[in-house]
């Protein structure tokens, strides 16, 4: 077997590796991943560990199956066609960022509705604000929440939320988890949401999914999550709705441009706390990777169905 390892990793990972891939042919580059000449040397490569630039997949022309490091697919999405005319199987990382996710999703929601987010900011001119600021949400166990998506990182979100006592329904296309399956019923939910969190792929059916149309359905104490992906939201509109006090807040881990441009009008935005693409993030994030891959990579050699498996037809 001839296994390329091209992930992002750490000296515990690379150990987890090192120890997982004994027996097999490894091909070790990780800084050096975007070298041209690399490209030669992995054309024999059976598997690839790493979310390599889609450029590759052609050169790549023994590849059997890419395990990504993340969970986005967006990026391949122009070789889609290729990849399902060679029968590669991708998978990615599904589950390994339900809990970071969830936490940083309902972590920001609570810093707006508790108001810690205006009180931290306080901290700086060392003012007392317990009369000013008192916040304008209502508290999460008394909230109905709106949960989009029911895979891996809604379905913690959803179980988080219950948790706190919220009143929770989730949006999901074909899920017997979720209660709204389509945009109809999705849009008749939105008026009454306290917080609606959104943990959708990108894909071309959830690109702008919130449109100006659909944020001005949200209340004015609403607050907004995307812990998903970036493209879901029309930023231009979310910022009119903010500045005009239209909508309650919104808390984004994800924006459409990453980083998102100093000249964004998000940054400086009433009631936007801006978590920056850290929602994955935690101590063992890198050695969690290299077990996923490791544990898959075992089901592989048996001849076991894989864990995250991409559907490339539908993109994530
Ligand atoms: N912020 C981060 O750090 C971070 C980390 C991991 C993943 N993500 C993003 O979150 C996404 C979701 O991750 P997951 O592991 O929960 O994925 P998942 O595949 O387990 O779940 C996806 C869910 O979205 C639903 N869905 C897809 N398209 C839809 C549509 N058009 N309309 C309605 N529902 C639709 C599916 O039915 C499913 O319930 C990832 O694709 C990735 O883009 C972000
Ligand atoms: O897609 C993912 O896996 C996360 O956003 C981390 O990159």
């Amino acid at each position: 077997m001839n296994v390329a390892v091209l992930a992002h990793l750490d000296d515990r990972a690379r150990s987890l590796c090192r120890e997982g891939l004994i027996d097999d042919v490894v091909q070790w580059r990780v800084s050096d991943a975007e070298a041209p000449e690399w490209r030669d040397v992995y054309r024999d490569c059976e598997i690839v560990f790493g979310t390599i630039p889609a450029s590759w997949i052609p050169r790549l022309n023994a590849l059997r199956w890419l395990q990504l490091e993340s969970t986005g697919f967006e990026y391949y999405r122009d070789s889609a066609a290729e990849i399902s005319r060679r029968g590669i199987l991708v998978t990615n990382l599904r589950g390994q960022f339900a809990e970071p996710a969830a936490e940083t999703a309902l972590a920001g929601a609570l810093s707006l509705m508790r108001g810690v987010s205006v009180l931290s900011r306080g901290r700086q001119e060392r003012r007392w604000q317990s009369l000013e600021v008192r916040p304008g949400t209502t508290l999460l166990a008394r909230s109905n929440a709106l949960v989009l998506g029911a895979g891996a990182i809604g379905g913690h979100v959803r179980h988080l939320l219950e948790a706190f006592g919220a009143r929770v329904q989730s949006f999901a296309r074909s899920s017997p988890r979720a209660e709204l399956h389509d945009l109809t019923s999705l849009d008749a939910a939105l008026p009454g949401a306290d917080l609606v969190i959104s943990c959708l792929p990108s894909t071309p059916g959830t690109r702008l999914l919130f449109d100006r149309e659909r944020l001005a359905r949200l209340s004015r104490s609403a607050v907004i999550v995307n812990i998903g992906r970036g493209d879901l939201i029309d930023e231009e509109a979310l910022a009119d709705a903010l500045e005009a006090g239209e909508i309650g807040g919104c808390v984004l881990d994800v924006t459409q441009e990453e980083p998102l441009p100093p000249t964004s009008r998000l940054w400086a935005a009433p009631g936007a706390v801006l978590t920056q693409h850290t929602g994955g993030g935690h101590r063992d994030e890198l050695a969690d990777k290299a077990a996923y891959f490791l544990a898959n990579l075992a089901r592989w050699k048996t001849g076991e169905p894989l864990d995250g498996q991409v559907d490339v037809r539908l993109g994530y």
